[in-house]
């Protein structure tokens, strides 16, 4: 099966069935938490540039709302479809249970390139898909923020376009927002930040130095190369990148620095073109299957799975994306010793600083971002340690472990709330 076969909704079940199964979850919570809540499906129209009426097809899925407001990312791509949606919803409900915030999970797609739209064409259809999920959204109901091919403009946009419909400005329906108009310091790296955070604590564990750890990382937009940034900045050596347009290679380590202020200076970010001496151009799935110490997924699903993770040569994974390994692939990885970071905890950083930047709109007073990153520190890194001290104690894997204590802070939730009547 090809890593675009694999249904990441049907990833996501079996994860859940696994750990339900282990904590003996009564039938009738496994039976809610196994599907989303409620699932919007929305096809609207936008006004291209050349006068022609394009329809869009997009989607709010709301996994479960026992724990709070539900949250979660909005991405923008080609492959977006309702049961990847529906996936990475329900990871964003263990996400937000495993760091112990106050929410439930949601996700939104729209099926767009892009990279296709003009800047006008993106506004529109950002406040058109607005407008059409504007019924699910709210501080108190779902809140927004950025994913894959989405960013802080668009987040403003999202958060204009609901802030009309009211009538006077409604900061904490999204987070993610540019700082000016309420978002949070820190929002930006806040992923990123959270992985690097992960690699650090595993490395502790491992007895390894930081100074010359070797890391690949796949993904080079906001989380990868964020993480790569920090990360370089440790001391590591990142002696492979990679986006959409293919791997970079430098067995010396890459000059990270550089080849951020060189998609900062495309359109879109794109590492393509990017030249220097001693760096060579390699294939995606020759990235991923580098000889390193860490390897950092953050692109999309889907990219570990049965057919490469014998090839695998990392060490230790830390999974930047989600659900970027699959269940197969975790069996060969587990017995061949390799240790993933699994991205409910990994990539947890984000929706933890969303969740200051929602709270700091609520109170309508902001903090230092010295503060902010403090207390992601805080929260990540005690995650973190529970989970090691679970896998350790009954010898499961730490993605087993997070799984088991998330979903069961959910379903006690569901279960103190009950079920009507
Ligand atoms: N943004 C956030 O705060 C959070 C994001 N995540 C997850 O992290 C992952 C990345 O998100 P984010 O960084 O925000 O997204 P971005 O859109 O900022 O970046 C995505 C990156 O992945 C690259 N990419 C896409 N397809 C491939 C591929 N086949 N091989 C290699 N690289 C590829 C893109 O390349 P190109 O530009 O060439 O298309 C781009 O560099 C996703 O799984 C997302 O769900 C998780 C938690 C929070
Ligand atoms: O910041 C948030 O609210 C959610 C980010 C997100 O989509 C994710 O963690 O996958």
């Amino acid at each position: 099966m090809t890593s675009h076969q694999i249904n990441p909704f049907h990833v996501a079940q079996r994860q859940f069935d696994q750990a339900a199964e282990m904590l003996n979850l009564p039938d009738d919570i496994r039976a809610i938490l196994r599907v989303p809540q409620r699932e919007l499906t929305v096809n609207f129209p936008v006004q291209m540039d050349d006068g022609t009426t394009q329809v869009f097809t997009g989607y709010r899925v709301q996994h479960n709302l026992s724990r709070g407001p539900v949250k979660g990312g909005i991405r923008y791509h080609p492959s977006v479809d309702i049961d990847e949606v529906r996936a990475l919803a329900m990871w964003m409900t263990w996400k937000c249970a495993l760091v112990n915030i106050p929410y439930g999970g949601a996700k939104g797609g729209v099926i767009v390139d892009p990279k296709q739209l003009s800047i006008g064409e993106l506004e529109r259809l950002t406040r058109r898909f607005a407008t059409e999920i504007s019924i699910l959204l709210g501080p108190e109901k779902d809140i927004p923020a950025p994913d894959v091919g989405t960013n802080a403009q668009v987040m403003a946009w999202i958060m204009d376009t609901i802030s009309m419909h009211r009538g006077y400005t409604v900061p904490a329906v999204i987070t993610g927002k540019p700082v000016n108009v309420g978002g949070s310091l820190g929002r930006v790296e806040a992923t990123g930040r959270g992985v690097m955070l992960m690699v650090r604590e595993m490395a502790r564990k491992l007895d390894w130095s930081l100074e010359g750890l070797r890391i690949v990382v796949q993904g080079f937009g906001n989380v990868g190369s964020t993480a790569a940034y920090l990360l370089h900045q440790l001391g590591c050596k990142i002696i492979g990148v990679a986006d959409a347009s293919g791997g970079y290679y430098c067995a010396h380590g890459l000059d990270i620095p550089a080849m951020r202020a060189y998609t900062d200076r495309q359109s879109f970010h794109l590492l393509e073109g990017y030249q220097a001496p001693g760096v060579e151009r390699i294939s995606g799935s020759e990235l991923l299957e580098l000889e390193c110490d860490v390897l950092i997924p953050a692109a999309l699903e889907n990219q570990i799975t049965g057919n490469n993770a014998e090839r695998i040569r990392a060490k230790l994974i830390v999974e930047g994306a989600n659900g970027p390994t699959t269940p197969d692939a975790d069996a060969i990885l587990g017995e061949r010793g390799i240790i993933i970071v699994p991205d409910i905890l990994a990539n947890a950083g984000g929706v933890i600083v969303s969740y200051f930047e929602w709270v700091q709109g609520l109170q309508e007073f902001f903090w230092d971002e010295q503060d902010i990153n403090e207390k992601l520190e805080r929260i990540i890194v005690g995650a973190f340690d529970q989970v090691y001290a679970m896998a350790t104690q009954r010898q499961i894997p730490l993605r087993l472990a997070a799984y088991l204590l998330a979903v069961q802070r959910v379903a006690d939730a569901n279960t103190t709330r009950g079920v009507y009547p």
